[in-house]
């Protein structure tokens, strides 16, 4: 039942779960666990169900809607050293996936085995999969899309899940495609390894339980607008599916946190737990460069005409596609070379044993063909837009409120660029944006100066000037994560591998905000999975119960 604003409907009596948030993470939680509880999911944004925007994300992708909200980051690096970005989010039911691209790509293979050696057993890629193909209804390309290119590996899917996970109709734009899939072979120097399948993974410790004696006895509401707060009690878990953004902020706001800082805002420490709001990260789109077809190119013929504003073309090329036959032992040195004056540079966000643990699981992670950076191309309305995004950066942020009261959004700080290596990628990765231009057949859909008008960089320009046009157009991912870590608690995370919150009995999150390594390409799929993945241990801990 979908209740807005009047909750005196929902009596007094307490619910066995209460899910703060009701986004992407979250509602996938609630399907399952409704099925015999009852759960209160409380959330902040609109009911948007039957808005267009909404549900018809192939041709409105980007039109504004009341889903649509963005925060203005803390001042990141950037051309005069400070620059003022905005991030962009989703605030209604459905959270950030009622807004987003919809690009469904899986987590990596590599990159859950960098989480599960991280200290998260039972989190690594042979674990995962089941609870990815629970969610799932994958709909086969039919002849005409798999003629097109459109391939799959049925073994790998989950054919009765809630959610659906189709290829586009009509599927891309076909010269687009296929210029751009030979373009970007050419300019990285080879055969770029495209997966049949972007949900087959890309290729083929230390365990310790939460345990903690706090326990939440429930969530308090306040009204966006003001008005009469309400106090909902809950007999078993309280989940908190608020995003990467929000939920640390909640959690701070209840007292857990590092107890210096809530003190210094005069919160009353429940719970001391450092890493709430730190390890945040995200993956930066290094360009989202436009540039102009020539006339004998118009959109339609590259694209194949029709409404295919989302056809896009993904490429992930690997650290040796963008360095070089070298590039994978070039990042293996930088990242195993991270050093303690490093995380001292970053404030202290996280330790220097959490950043070059980290930094050595990338480094692995490279060495099993994890993807350096995402290639992607896009119709717009007039030319062709090519984007580059890094896949897995090492800078680290923090996301921290600055008053008690909860109508204000936290500062959220991503720290962009801030180490040496993910400044090497951005340049690797825009320096390839520029040859893609010049490299037929995809620049014979441009215009003749088409690198100058787009203001990119040429292909000969230095690596101070690369560096200084990426620092003056980069702009955030849209794939924030981190900042409650699925970590080791010394290493500074928040939730055990049961998604517990440390020290807590009964509060567990599930949301983007316990990813502790940017390794899912784009989130959406795997947050699924991690919501399966909750929902089954929350209703064992019930069936433990039960047989005690
Ligand atoms: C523009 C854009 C494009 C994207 N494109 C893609 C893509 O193509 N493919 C892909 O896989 N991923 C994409 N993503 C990322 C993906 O959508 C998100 O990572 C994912 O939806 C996050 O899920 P979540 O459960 O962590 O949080 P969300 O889905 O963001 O949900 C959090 C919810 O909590 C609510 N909330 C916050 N505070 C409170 C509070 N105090 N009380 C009650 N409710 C609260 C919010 O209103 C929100 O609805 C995109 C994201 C954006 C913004």
């Amino acid at each position: 039942t979908v209740i807005t604003d009047d909750t005196s409907d929902l009596g007094t009596a307490p619910f066995e779960y209460i899910i703060v948030g009701g986004g992407t993470t979250a509602l996938a939680v609630a399907n399952r666990l409704a099925v015999n509880h009852s759960v209160l999911v409380v959330e902040r944004g609109p009911d948007l169900v039957n808005d267009e925007v909404i549900n018809d994300p192939f041709t409105k992708f980007g039109t504004p809607s009341p889903c649509h909200f963005q925060i203005d980051l803390a001042p990141q690096m950037g051309f005069n050293g400070s620059r003022m970005i905005p991030m962009t989010y989703g605030s209604c039911l459905g959270g950030s996936s009622s807004i987003n691209t919809m690009i469904g790509s899986r987590p990596t293979f590599a990159g859950m085995s960098a989480i599960e050696a991280l200290g998260n057993p039972g989190w690594g890629w042979n674990d995962f999969l089941p609870y990815m193909q629970k969610s799932e209804t994958f709909h086969p390309p039919n002849p005409t899309q798999h003629a097109e290119g459109a391939d799959f590996i049925a073994v790998v899917h989950g054919f009765d899940g809630p959610v659906g996970v189709s290829f586009a109709q009509p599927l891309i734009a076909p010269t687009l495609q296929n210029a751009a899939k030979n373009t970007t072979n050419t300019v990285f120097e080879g055969e770029v390894a495209l997966s049949p399948d972007m949900g087959d993974g890309f290729s083929g410790g230390h365990y310790s339980r939460a345990g903690g004696n706090v326990t939440a006895t429930g969530i308090l509401i306040e009204p966006t607008g003001g008005g009469t707060t309400s106090t909902f009690n809950v007999s078993r878990e309280v989940v908190l599916s608020a995003g990467t953004i929000y939920s640390p902020a909640i959690l701070q706001r209840s007292g857990i946190g590092n107890t210096t800082f809530l003190r210094s805002i005069g919160i009353e420490s429940v719970l001391d737990l450092p890493g709430v709001g730190a390890n945040f990260q995200d993956q930066i789109l290094l360009t989202n460069v436009s540039f102009s077809l020539t006339p004998s190119a118009n959109i339609t013929n590259v694209t194949g005409g029709g409404e295919v504003l989302l056809a896009v073309v993904v490429a992930h090329p690997t650290a040796t596609d963008s360095l070089g036959s070298n590039g994978t032992s070039a990042m293996d040195k930088m990242l195993r070379n991270i050093s303690a004056e490093h995380a001292l540079s970053t404030n202290g966000i996280v330790t220097s044993e959490t950043l070059t643990t980290q930094a050595a699981l990338i480094a692995d992670a490279y060495q099993i063909d994890h993807p350096l950076i995402e290639i992607f191309y896009t119709p717009g309305p007039t030319g062709i837009n090519v984007w580059a995004q890094s896949v897995l950066p090492l800078s680290r942020g923090t996301i921290r409120i600055n008053t008690t009261d909860p109508s204000v959004d936290p500062i959220a700080d991503a720290q962009y660029l801030t180490t040496e290596v993910d400044m090497v990628v951005a340049i690797a990765a825009a320096r390839r944006v520029s040859s893609i231009a010049v490299t037929p057949p995809f620049s014979d859909l441009l215009i003749e100066n088409a690198l100058a008008e787009a203001g990119v960089p040429q292909v000969g320009a230095t690596d101070e000037e690369v560096g200084q046009w990426v620092l003056s157009t980069y702009t955030p991912g849209t794939h924030p994560i981190g900042s409650n870590s699925m970590m080791p608690r010394e290493l500074g995370g928040v939730v055990s591998p049961e998604l517990l919150v440390y020290g807590t009995t009964n509060l567990r999150i599930a949301d983007a905000s316990v990813i502790p390594l940017s390794v899912f390409p784009h989130t959406t799929l795997g947050l699924y999975g991690v919501a399966e993945k909750a929902a089954e241990m929350i209703l064992q801990a019930v069936a433990a119960e039960s047989e005690e």
